[in-house]
């Protein structure tokens, strides 16, 4: 994490990364435009997300329109939340070529252990190298390979029991894995973060894990941003956004409208202040 540079008196010293507050700043600066594919619960809240937070999202899922449109975006969000053959032509086709454009994509594999036709969808995905993985416990745990309690788009499995499972997908793949629940966790494989920022009304109200996971790709399309670091950043601005946000809410629903105006007015400064992020 730390990055050489000079004292007022020449010596080297060693100085801290960009922080949380640097990422957003930088993001911002970029706006960067996202392309997202996500499930049809997800796209207008995700898109709001993003547009809220500072980037630019495009929801485009045809595999007709990959060839053209994705490597004019600067990341790319894929998340399976309601797949079907054509959107999971989409998906693969996308993927490919953001991969061959050089851009940042972001996997999000929701519900995977719920059924064979996810399990292979993703094992497609992962040949396609996301520089991201976002998801729950549940879900990581079934990326993996291992014993899992979750079946749908919820977690039933604490994000400790996920952890060695996404040091082990993070060192096989050449993704950040990024755990999400109360206490969040991310791994590139070597080092590793945990990020408490959140409220527990966050998964009381649909999509906000895939809207994450189209705001770490904005994060994450800042050139020459370490991807882990900046995933850690994506995740302490969504959770202190949430935990701004739960202050004045009376539940779920006035929750998610205060979640968007919580990070449309997050400044660099205040995510400063208010992440909780420690190294693991
Ligand atoms: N109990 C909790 N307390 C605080 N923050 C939480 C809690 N559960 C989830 N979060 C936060 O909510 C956000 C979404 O993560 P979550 O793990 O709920 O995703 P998810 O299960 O994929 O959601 P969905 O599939 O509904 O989109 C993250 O920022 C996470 O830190
Ligand atoms: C509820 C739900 N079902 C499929 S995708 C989705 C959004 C949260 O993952
Ligand atoms: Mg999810």
């Amino acid at each position: 994490m730390p990055s050489a540079t000079e004292t007022p008196t020449g010596a080297p010293s060693q100085t801290a990364s960009p922080t949380p507050g640097a990422h957003l700043a930088a993001m911002r600066d970029r706006a960067p435009l996202v392309q997202c594919i996500t499930n049809f619960v997800a796209m207008n809240t995700a898109a709001n997300v993003l547009l809220a937070a500072g980037a630019s999202p495009a929801m485009l899922h045809a595999a007709e329109e990959t060839r053209e449109f994705t490597p004019l975006a600067q990341a790319l969000s894929i998340n399976i939340g309601t797949p079907s053959p054509h959107w999971a032509a989409g998906m693969k086709a996308a993927a490919g070529a953001a991969r061959a454009a050089g851009l940042p994509w972001v996997l999000d594999p929701v519900a995977v252990g719920a059924t064979s036709y996810r399990q292979a969808l993703c094992g497609d995905l992962l040949a396609l190298e996301p520089a991201v993985i976002r998801g729950n416990a549940s879900e990581i745990l079934a990326l993996a390979g291992a014993a899992t309690r979750g079946k749908g788009a919820d977690s039933a499995d604490p994000v400790e029991a996920a952890e060695a499972a996404a040091r082990a997908l993070a060192q096989r793949s050449w993704a950040v894995v990024a755990v999400t629940g109360p206490v969040d966790y991310v791994t590139d494989g070597t080092r590793a973060w945990r990020v408490s920022n959140g409220d527990p009304m966050m998964p009381k109200v649909t999509a906000l894990g895939c809207s994450l996971t189209a705001l770490v790709a904005a994060f994450v399309a800042v050139e020459g941003a370490d991807r882990a670091e900046a995933t850690v950043a994506a995740l302490a601005c969504f959770g202190l956004a949430g935990e701004i946000a739960a202050r004045g809410a009376s539940g779920p629903g006035s929750f998610a409208v205060a979640l968007l105006d919580a990070l449309h007015a997050m400044t660099p400064e205040a995510l400063d202040l208010g992440a909780r992020v420690e190294p693991s």
